[in-house]
Order: C-alpha cells, then sequence, then structure tokens
C-alpha cells in the first residue's frame, strides 16, 4: 500500500472548496473567549467575528473595547448579542461558555451543568450555522465535544474540541526550553483525554526527523536516568501553576485555538492534536471523544493519523475512552 494509504483513515473526502466570506462567531466572552477573539482579530483570520454571551454588559464592553482597536489590525467586521442570530453563516462557532467547578464539586456535577448549558447553545448555533464547524474549548473538553456532537445531529467530522491542542503545545514549549531550540521545531503529540490522563507519544518525538527515543530508549519509563517523563509532568503540573498564580488561563489557549482556527478557514490541511470521535481507533469500541493528530480543513476533519503506539500507549488510550464513557453514560442529554 501507498505512504499516503499507510497513513492515513480517511474520515471525509472533501470535495470542492467552500468559496465566501469567512465568518467565526466565539460563545462565552470570559477569560478564554476573549483571548481567542484578541487572537484571531489580531491575525486577521475572518472578516467577520461574532460575539455571544448571556451578559449583556460583559458583552457590550469585549466589543466596544475590542472596535476601538479595529484601526490597528486587517479589516474585521465585529458584532456582538446574546441573540444567536449575530451568529449566522459562521464557518467556525467556537464555544468556550461553561460554569466553572465550585468548590468541592465534583466532575459528574460540573459535567451535566455544562451540558445543560450546551442544549441551549449548540442548536441555536446549527440552526443559524447549518454548515459550521464547531471547535468546543469548555471542559472537560472531550466529554462536552461528544456532548455537542449528540446535541447538534452535526456529522462528527464537523465537531472537533481543542483537546490536548493546549497539552501539546506547553508539551513542545518544555522540550524546547530543555534543548534550548524554538518550539515550533518539536514535534511529538500528547494524545487521549485532554488534562491530567493526557498520553505523551514518546516515541514520535523527533527533533530534525531525529527520533529522541533512538537515542535514549529509556524515554518515558521510569529507568530513564534522564527523566524525560518529567515534561510531561510539567506539561499537567504548569496548568496548575498558572491557575495559582493567575486564577485562569487564556493566552495558550487562545493562540492555539486561533491557529486551529486558520487552518479550518483557509482549508490548509495542518495536522493539529484534536480531540475527535476516537471510535475505531487503537481498539476503541464505544463512541468518544478523545484526541488523536489530526489533518483538518474548510470541512472539519479530514483524516487521522495512524499513529503507530506501544502497549503501554494503547493501555493509557483505551483507559481515556473508559473513563469518558464512564462519565457520559450518567449523563442526561
Ligand atoms: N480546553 C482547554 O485546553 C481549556 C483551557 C483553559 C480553559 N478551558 C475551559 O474554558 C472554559 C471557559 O474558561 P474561562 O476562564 O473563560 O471561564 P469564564 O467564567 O471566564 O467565562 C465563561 C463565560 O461563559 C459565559 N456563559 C455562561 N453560560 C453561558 C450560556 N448559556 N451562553 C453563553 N455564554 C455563557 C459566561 O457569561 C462567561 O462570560 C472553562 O470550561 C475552562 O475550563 C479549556
Ligand atoms: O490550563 C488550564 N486551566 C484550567 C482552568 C482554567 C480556568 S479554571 C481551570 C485547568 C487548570 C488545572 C486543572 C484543570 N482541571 C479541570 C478539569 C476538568 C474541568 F471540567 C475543568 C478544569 N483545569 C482548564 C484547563 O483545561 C487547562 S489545560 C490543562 C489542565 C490540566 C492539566 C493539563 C492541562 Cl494542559
Amino acid at each position: 500500500a501507498s505512504v499516503k494509504d499507510q497513513l492515513f483513515d480517511y474520515v471525509h473526502v472533501q470535495r470542492g472548496k467552500p468559496p465566501h466570506v469567512k465568518k467565526v462567531t466565539v460563545v462565552g466572552v470570559g477569560q478564554v473567549g476573549m483571548a481567542c477573539a484578541y487572537s484571531i482579530m489580531q491575525q486577521g483570520i475572518c472578516r467577520e467575528l461574532a460575539l455571544v454571551d448571556v451578559v449583556e454588559d460583559k458583552l457590550k464592553g469585549e466589543l466596544l473595547d475590542l472596535q476601538h482597536g479595529q484601526r490597528f489590525v486587517k479589516n474585521i467586521d465585529i458584532q456582538a448579542s446574546t441573540d444567536y442570530a449575530i451568529s449566522a453563516n459562521s464557518d467556525v462557532c467556537i464555544v468556550t461558555a461553561g460554569c466553572r467547578q465550585k468548590e468541592g464539586e465534583s466532575r459528574r456535577n460540573l459535567v451535566q451543568r455544562n451540558v445543560n448549558i450546551f442544549k441551549a447553545i449548540i442548536p441555536q448555533l446549527v440552526k443559524y450555522s447549518p454548515n459550521t464547524v464547531l471547535m468546543i474549548v469548555s471542559n472537560p473538553v472531550d466529554i462536552l465535544t461528544y456532548a455537542a456532537w449528540k446535541i447538534s445531529g452535526l456529522p462528527h467530522e464537523r465537531v472537533i474540541g481543542s483537546g490536548t491542542n493546549l497539552d501539546t503545545a506547553r508539551f513542545h514549549f518544555l522540550i524546547s526550553e530543555k534543548l534550548n531550540i524554538a518550539p515550533n521545531n518539536v514535534h511529538g503529540w500528547i494524545i487521549g483525554e485532554h488534562g491530567d490522563a493526557s498520553v505523551p507519544v514518546w516515541s514520535g518525538v523527533n527533533i530534525g526527523g531525529v527520533n529522541l527515543k533512538s537515542l535514549n530508549p529509556a524515554m518515558g519509563t521510569d529507568e530513564d536516568p534522564e527523566k524525560w517523563s518529567g515534561v510531561h509532568e510539567k506539561v499537567v503540573n504548569s496548568a496548575y501553576e498558572v491557575i495559582k498564580k493567575k486564577g485562569y488561563t487564556s493566552w495558550a489557549i487562545g493562540l492555539s485555538v486561533a491557529n486551529m482556527t486558520q487552518t479550518l478557514l483557509r482549508n490548509q490541511k495542518n495536522v493539529h492534536a484534536i480531540s475527535v470521535l476516537a471510535k475505531g481507533f487503537h481498539g476503541i469500541e464505544n463512541e468518544v471523544f478523545l484526541s488523536l493528530p489530526s489533518v483538518l480543513g474548510a470541512e472539519g476533519v479530514i483524516c487521522v493519523i495512524k499513529q503507530t503506539l506501544d502497549e503501554n500507549e494503547v493501555k493509557k488510550l483505551q483507559n481515556c475512552a473508559r473513563t469518558m464513557h464512564e462519565i457520559q453514560e450518567t449523563l442526561e442529554f
């Protein structure tokens, strides 16, 4: 079989190229939503930007503050409303709305509260933009991406979650610091569940095509004298460190969402670590969303990269799938 056939599992073959004005909607103008909006505006990624939230004053304030900066960026038309009509004909709808975990609240309870919020948001987005790609950022992102897929009725290739895109970006940054090279020259993927239970694929980490595990076969194991597994531990710990020091995270997730949005709007076919329907990959049998390296285009997921994982990585990934399924089984949609 050709390299192309060995490399890709096609999810959806694109037909033609969608030509029209590029429009993005951001739902939730909190710390994350506004970091996404600002990054998208700064990078001239779309011609129209719509903001939606339930808190009118915040929405109006953020709109004015962005509009006042318009003369410094590429031409963009920004609108905001609590009425979803403002989001009509969006190519991408980014959902950062949600409620934060209350003191002592169980993750399951938080999930159900956010699923209830999604029951109000998702149908409105699809009503006004039936051809949109939904990008879910709200946490727990993998479960809420599944919820968005179920509630929206959209084909699964058009419902993605930011997944381990931020985890992978932090992973690249930390390795780049260790090796004193620029982060975008570090290649390697964190897959599976976003957050504490993510799965670093050490066998794939390479710089300039040199596979680091071939230089240090113990990499990622407890026997590794250089303790490379500490890099993944730091990916998780740095999230808690940021929260402890500033109370929320915004800039990195905003930049990572803008980067994915650009790939979608420009049909760039870049590979991103995003939360996709993982059923059928690596022995996963349930309908769960987990992050796998995926090729993105204007109509969502084009294909998933068929990584070769070692048995430990497959076991961790299947554990993520089991956790997702167990939580999903308890939810009311
Ligand atoms: N996936 C990731 O890597 C990642 C990283 C950081 C944060 N997050 C998640 O992003 C989410 C947002 O984080 P934040 O710090 O911006 O929170 P935030 O509380 O600052 O903002 C949430 C916003 O959602 C709005 N909202 C609530 N209910 C709504 C509804 N029904 N319709 C529309 N808007 C509604 C609120 O008014 C608020 O403006 C959280 O779930 C957080 O865990 C995910
Ligand atoms: O950088 C973050 N900040 C958050 C955050 C932002 C505002 S309040 C908390 C964070 C930080 C630390 C833990 C944590 N856990 C969590 C788990 C399930 C949820 F539904 C919500 C939050 N979330 C949200 C989040 O997903 C991230 S990335 C992240 C988190 C944990 C481990 C590794 C990574 Cl790469």
